[in-house]
């Protein structure tokens, strides 16, 4: 690992800073204002990563909702999709009928979003749609649709504002690229 104990010192650039990162939940909260106006959606935020996003995201979103959460992981080892996602904790509501809105903080290979989708599809849900911060498609092997998000990514990878490296760095307040020697340091080991 790197010999820093400063956690910004592991970044390579900033990407989006934490006014850009307001802006892009604005825009979004409107947007899903319009679209589930009346809807009382259930709006479910993936944990970990996508708590930040979803605390702001839904302030944003002048709608009357309820709120749910689901853990679901797949990148145990870091920095590559495992392929095979984890459903560590369900959500407590009934989906059946209902409009759910899964915020994510990152769709990259869309393994945990279709895992998610075919699930929740499968339960009865009226219609599933996603609202990811950050759509990175260079890796993307399954055929998902991110319906809403606030920007593309190239095939880097991200950490902060909730988004990790081995579970860290996910209190940073902006997204940064993470320095290729922080990886290639763990990937020896
Ligand atoms: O499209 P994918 O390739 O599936 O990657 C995206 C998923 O991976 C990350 O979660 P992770 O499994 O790392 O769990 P975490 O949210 O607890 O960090 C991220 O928060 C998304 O849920
Ligand atoms: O770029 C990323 N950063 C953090 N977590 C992730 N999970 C999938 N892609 C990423
Ligand atoms: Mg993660």
């Amino acid at each position: 690992m790197t010999k820093s104990d400063n956690i910004t010192d592991i970044i390579d650039h900033v990407l989006y800073s934490q006014e850009d990162i307001q802006a892009m939940c604005k825009r979004l909260g409107k947007q899903l204002t319009a679209d589930y106006a009346g809807k009382n959606p259930l709006v479910v935020g993936v944990l970990k990563g996508a708590v930040f996003f979803m605390t702001d995201l839904v302030r944003e979103m002048d709608v009357v909702m309820q709120n749910d959460f689901m853990d679901v992981s797949s990148y145990g080892d870091g920095f590559e999709s495992s392929g095979k996602v984890r459903l560590d904790i369900d959500i407590q509501a009934d989906v059946k009928g209902r409009d759910v809105l899964l915020v994510e903080d990152i769709v990259d290979t869309g393994h945990t979003l279709k895992f998610m989708e075919d699930l929740l599809t499968k339960r009865g849900a009226k219609s599933v749609k996603c609202c990811a911060l950050l759509n990175k498609t260079a890796r993307r092997v399954d055929n998902v649709t991110v319906d809403y998000y606030g920007a593309m990514v190239k095939n880097e990878f991200v950490v902060g504002y909730g988004l990790d490296y081995l579970n860290k760095y996910r209190n940073i307040p902006f997204i940064g690229v993470l320095k290729q020697e922080v990886i290639d340091s763990n990937s020896n080991k």
